[in-house]
């Protein structure tokens, strides 16, 4: 049998995180905030990349996965530490998806959410036909040690867009998506234990538990 077809059949097991230090391996304030909440049941200590002065990496990869991995083994390596990369964004039907991994880079420079909100509702109304108004956010999660091992999975949650943005509870894009199930609430009117229930980042961290922690 070849390497790779041996590879392909056996079942590895997933690696189990041990130990009470976790780097975060995030600059964005609110993805830090949000998992911190969702990670403080299971590690004592979660320093943000942030905080550790890492630098952040360009994420030069195509999927969401790939630049989770990135960023975590990029953090990993420097810290000598495990490390938690989320990488996530909205991806919206009438658009192909977009703007999916590029949802950051539309807010530009300045990280302008005002600005990357009128965009997707600027880039819906000329999409072709009447698509509709679906949405879902992807949160990738990826777990690596400093030995280069990486364990990933992604979440999703689905909804619909509204204009203009309402509510000042999220960040970034929160303001302008519904999330199924909750009338004509956003992510941006709900308080941080709601969102924390039924999220992409929730249901992300939901798989990683099962997989790595407990
Ligand atoms: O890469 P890091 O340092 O983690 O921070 P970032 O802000 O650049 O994060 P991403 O590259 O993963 O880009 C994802 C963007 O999608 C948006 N996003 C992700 N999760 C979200 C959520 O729960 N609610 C609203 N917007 C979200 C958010 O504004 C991010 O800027
Ligand atoms: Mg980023």
């Amino acid at each position: 049998m070849t390497e790779t077809a041996r590879r392909s059949t056996e079942t590895v097991a997933p690696r189990r995180f041990a130990g009470d230090t976790l780097v975060i391996a995030s600059h964005n304030k609110g993805k830090v905030r949000e998992i911190a909440a969702l990670l403080g049941r299971y590690v004592a200590n979660f320093p943000s990349a942030g905080e550790l002065g890492l630098p952040e990496p360009e994420e030069t990869e195509k999927t969401f996965i790939g630049n989770a991995a990135l960023k975590a083994l990029a953090a990993a390596k420097a810290s000598g530490l495990p490390a938690l990369a989320d990488d996530s964004g909205l991806a919206v039907d009438a658009l192909d998806g977009a703007p999916g991994i590029y949802s950051a880079r539309w807010a530009g420079p300045e990280k302008d959410f005002a600005l990357a909100m009128e965009k997707v509702r600027r880039e819906l109304a000329l999409a072709p036909d009447r698509k509709g108004d679906r949405a879902h956010f992807v949160c990738a999660l990826a777990l690596a040690w400093p030995d280069g091992h990486v364990e990933a999975v992604e979440g999703q949650a689905h909804g619909t867009l509204t204009f203009p943005p309402r509510g000042s509870k999220g960040f970034g894009y929160d303001p302008i998506f519904i999330p199924d199930g909750h009338g004509t609430t956003t992510y941006a009117e709900l308080d941080p234990d709601q969102k924390h229930a039924i999220s992409h980042r929730a249901d992300a961290f939901r798989q990683l538990v099962a997989r790595c922690f407990g």
